[in-house]
């Protein structure tokens, strides 16, 4: 059976657990881009390209009301294509070089190949005219192998994590083929207008390509890179969550009963403080915890009736920068509660496991403040939920200015994570303002987050894509 509207992406919604007694189980896969896609299917039938995120061949995952299409990995292209050149050269590179990439050519040769899998896939599924969207760095030379196959597809991508500028991106020996692989699409998106204006830009300078030099707007004011034989256009679209259904979930007796256990657990602290990440050192989970050893230290805020609530899904555990943030968190967790804690009330909680999804908004619900502390961030949609949950108009939210959401959001506490004095005082003014103050700022940040939510970002995207 094939499609009319086909999801090309890494990830399928799924991930698989097995547990020791080998029974398999499908829980939701981790991060942002699929909290986003998923709710894109209520509205439109389509099918779902990807990855189920294990190496057993023969798994079939399900999925109510999206046809899925699995696509198989070995272990070896797991290491090579996934762990290697997407989260061990791209994912570090977009991110500032937050840590130095590796540049391995048989890990591009893999990535390559395992690209051409997914063009393949995709143009199996796809129907005569169809709109397929390619998902993130993962799959960046899908576009153009894909139209090759199949020219009569319409064919959008949209980059989920920040496009670097000319300075960072030219260091990468396959830039060609990665900035040619993005052009066989019609439509390119990224969440900001700067990763617009960084594509045109290296269009410009390492193609040649006659890229437009116009502001580009969001999704307004579309850059244009015209080929011999057509044009693409190049847009900003952030993304969002699907803020009324996060909101609904949020407001039920059973959320908030937990919520209030919640508290009471953690001994009634007056004030809870939480943080919800995958456990990656783009988040800087590391900065945070580091702002409240200096905060316990100065007397500024007293550990005795604070609780800091860190839950960290585990992600990517096989790449050595993962594993070495890993550590530096916990020496700095276990150092900050034998100092500051007693046996009986360590100030910092900290879990290493994905929290589902109802026991997160229970979170969300009963955080005084959460804290969002990226180096760099594409968009950070944990952010989003939390402004969703709270329409308490309690809470506060600390927000890193190197987040994709700090454009929208500027009425957060905002600060810079490089610099200690900006990081504490963001956290400080936002567990000591008062009320009046903090409703204020979570008005603003609700009116934002409720008017602009996934729905938007998918339609202005098709619609731009089909226009
Ligand atoms: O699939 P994983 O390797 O387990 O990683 C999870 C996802 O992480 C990244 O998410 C990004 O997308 C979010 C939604 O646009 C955005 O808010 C966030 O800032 C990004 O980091 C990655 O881009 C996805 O491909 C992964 O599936
Ligand atoms: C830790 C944790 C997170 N989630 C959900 O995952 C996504 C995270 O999206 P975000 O854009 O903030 O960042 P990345 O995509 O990971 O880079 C968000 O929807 C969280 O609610 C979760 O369900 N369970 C968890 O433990």
């Amino acid at each position: 059976m094939t499609a009319d509207f086909v999801v090309v992406a890494n990830r399928l919604p799924v991930n698989k657990q097995t547990a020791a007694d080998g029974t398999v189980t499908w829980t939701r896969a981790p991060g942002g881009l699929v909290t986003a896609l998923a709710p894109v299917f209520d509205s439109q039938p389509g099918a779902w390209v990807g990855w189920t995120g294990s190496t057993d061949a023969d798994d079939r995952p399900h999925v109510d009301g999206i046809d899925i299409h699995a696509v198989p990995l070995s272990a070896a292209e797991v290491e090579d294509y996934y762990e290697g050149f997407s989260n061990s050269t791209l994912w570090p590179l977009y991110h500032d070089v937050l840590v130095k990439p590796e540049y391995r050519a048989d890990w591009w040769d893999v990535y390559v190949e395992v690209n051409r899998r997914f063009a393949a896939a995709a143009a199996a599924a796809a129907s005569p005219g169809a709109t397929v969207w390619v998902q993130d760095y993962q799959l960046q030379l899908v576009p153009a192998m894909l139209r090759q196959d199949r020219p009569d597809l319409k064919i959008g991508f949209f980059l989920h994590i920040p496009f670097p500028p000319y300075e960072l991106f030219s260091q990468l020996p396959w830039r060609r083929e990665i900035l040619e692989g993005l052009l066989g699409a019609d439509l390119i998106g990224f969440h900001l207008p700067g990763g617009a204006q960084n594509f045109l830009t290296l269009a410009r300078r390492i193609l040649g390509a006659d890229a437009s030099t116009g502001p580009v707007g969001v999704r307004t004011d579309f850059g244009t890179v015209a080929l011999s034989d057509r044009t693409v256009r190049v847009g900003s679209f952030p993304i969002s969550i699907d803020s009324a259904s996060v909101a609904a979930q949020s407001s039920t007796d059973a959320v908030a009963q937990r919520a209030a256990a919640i508290r009471e657990e953690l001994g009634d602290p007056k004030t809870l403080l939480l943080g919800v990440d995958r456990l990656d050192y783009t988040k800087g989970i590391d900065v945070r915890v580091q702002a409240l050893q200096r905060l316990f230290a100065d007397g500024r805020l007293d550990p005795a009736d604070t609780v800091f609530v860190q839950l960290a899904s585990p992600s990517r555990e096989n790449v050595e920068s993962y594993a070495r943030l890993r550590d530096l968190v916990e020496r700095t967790v276990a150092h900050i509660n034998g100092t500051y804690g007693t046996a009986a009330a360590p100030p910092i909680r900290y879990l290493l496991q994905p929290v589902p999804r109802d026991e997160l908004l229970a979170y969300f619900v009963a955080a005084d403040a959460t804290l969002v502390t990226p180096l760099r961030d594409g968009m950070n949609l944990v952010t989003k939920e939390y402004i969703a949950c709270r329409d308490d108009l309690g809470g506060a939210l600390v927000l890193s200015e190197f987040t994709g959401a700090a454009m929208e959001l500027s009425d957060a506490y905002l600060m810079n994570p490089y610099d200690p004095v900006s990081t504490d005082a963001a956290i400080v003014a936002a567990v000591t303002d008062d009320d009046a103050e903090r409703r204020r700022r979570m008005t603003l940040l609700r009116d934002q987050v409720m008017n602009n939510d996934v729905d938007q970002w998918a339609r202005s995207f098709l619609q731009t894509l089909k226009s």
